[in-house]
């Protein structure tokens, strides 16, 4: 393709670390400049919280690196430099524009208050002549798609769903193409766990992911889980599972940071159910996949009232914020073996189960009474999978201040003997402990 080589055009990524189906890549593509794409690694990730903990553990912090080392080498593939910083966008971007001339840049439309206030802090930095396009993207169906009006997003899941479901299409798939190869150097290096304030580790070996950051580690999964083992075939019968690599898709880390599309997902679903064979563990992947977007239309509809005590429900109760109790729960070292051993598992891998999500969350915020937001803060710096709709979303569901009609209670005494009969998975990360 003919491009204009004067400026260029830069693609700033955020949580959309892929080259395959990126909107926001095929739409800097049609501005038909050259692309140079940037990534930063922001400080304000790594510093710690008034909470106490670091905003990004070293789980999260070493998928991103690694899903930033993949996105460089696709992007290479593609005749695109990617150039690294750890830095503020709000300052890295700046400069860049001054270095080259940029014209257009294309990012991921956001709508929670941190993401928006850094692309705020960036458009006062900018040339008043540098356009800006924003685009959704991370989504399964595109708000534009969604015929209701966000305010009117019902706020009981199935009645979302059933909406979605009939009135909206899944876009197709698009392939971005190579472009021709431009002179520019890019001495930017991709910092190490070090720089961003944390020692290298060893991955547990008994952990439920052990897998890497990466568009190329995503393609992979989703190969190996949906056609290459059919695991999908039995999902809705393994999904409560706690033990092991299959039980789950195990997804959510790649979709948190955009290596894989939902999109992509979906559409492979559609080809295994065309392909192999249908049954309801296929369709509840995709089911899922919805409770994924009601989080984000919940969080587009109700903006920063799902970070707010009260919730969405604007519900007061009478939240406790004992120390103690919190750093007992933090440490997995509550009166309750269920608890402890999820907790035990988040702290020494990233990964939870969504069985144990469920569970740690309901004992923190409806039977500790704790300020549910002190939990949903240690979720954000440890899980590998965070993802600020989903996380904070199904947090407010959890504690009831959200999106939960039955504002229920889990007895955790009895999931464990549901759902862990023969107390394997409590055993599992129970007794490792007294050995380490
Ligand atoms: C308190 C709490 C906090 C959570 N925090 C996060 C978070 O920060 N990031 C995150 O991705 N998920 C979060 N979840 C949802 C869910 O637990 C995880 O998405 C799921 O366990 C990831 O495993 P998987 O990819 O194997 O899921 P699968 O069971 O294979 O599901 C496929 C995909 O569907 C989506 N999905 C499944 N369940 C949910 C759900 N309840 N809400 C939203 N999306 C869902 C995910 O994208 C997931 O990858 C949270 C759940 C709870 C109860």
């Amino acid at each position: 393709m003919q491009t204009k080589q004067n400026t260029y055009t830069l693609v700033w990524f955020t949580t959309n670390l892929r080259i395959q189906d990126n909107t926001v890549l095929a739409h800097a593509l049609k501005l038909n400049h050259p692309l140079i794409g940037i990534y930063c690694f922001d400080p304000r990730h790594y510093e710690t919280t008034t909470y106490g903990f670091k905003k990004t553990e070293k789980y999260r912090a070493r998928f991103t690196i690694e899903s930033v080392q993949d996105l460089k080498n696709q992007l290479e593939s593609l005749n695109i430099p990617l150039f690294t910083f750890y830095e503020k966008p709000e300052i890295a971007i700046p400069k860049l524009c001054k270095t080259y001339s940029i014209s257009d840049i294309c990012l991921q439309k956001e709508f929670t208050s941190e993401e928006t206030q850094t692309i705020q802090n960036l458009k006062a930095k900018v040339s008043k002549h540098t356009s800006f396009h924003e685009l959704y993207d991370q989504f399964l169906f595109h708000p534009d798609d969604v015929l209701i009006h966000v305010n009117n997003i019902p706020k009981v899941f199935t009645n979302f769903r059933k909406v979605l479901e009939k009135t909206c299409a899944v876009r197709s798939l698009f392939k971005i193409e190579k472009q021709d190869a431009i002179k520019i150097k890019n001495t930017t290096t991709i910092p190490n766990l070090k720089i961003l304030g944390f020692s290298e580790f060893t991955t547990h070996t008994q952990t439920a992911f052990p897998f890497s950051g990466g568009e190329t580690a995503a393609q992979n999964r989703l190969n190996t889980y949906v056609f290459e083992t059919k695991k999908i075939g039995f999902y809705k019968k393994t999904r409560n599972g706690l033990l092991g690599t299959d039980y789950s898709s195990k997804f959510s880390a790649w979709l948190a940071n955009g290596c894989i599309s939902a999109r992509q997902i979906y559409w492979a679903i559609k080809e295994f159910e065309r392909t192999e064979f249908k049954n309801e563990s296929t369709y509840w992947l995709i089911f899922e996949l919805i409770w994924r977007d009601f989080f984000k239309f919940i969080a587009l509809q109700h903006g920063n009232a799902i970070f707010k005590i009260d919730g969405i429900n604007q519900q007061s109760y009478n939240w406790k914020t004992n120390p103690t109790l919190i750093k007992k729960w933090c440490s997995g070292a509550t009166p309750e073996r269920f608890v402890n051993a999820n907790m035990m598992e988040l702290n020494k891998t990233g990964w939870m189960s969504n069985r144990g999500r469920q569970n740690v969350a309901s004992y923190f915020a409806k039977t500790l009474e704790l300020d549910w937001r002190v939990g949903a803060a240690y979720f954000e710096s440890l899980l590998i999978d965070y993802d600020v709709h989903s996380n904070y979303g199904n947090w407010l569901y959890v504690a009831g201040v959200g999106n939960d009609p039955r504002n229920r209670t889990f007895n955790v005494k009895l999931q464990a003997d549901r759902y862990d009969e023969h107390g394997k998975f409590q055993k599992q990360w129970l007794q490792n402990t007294l050995f380490e």
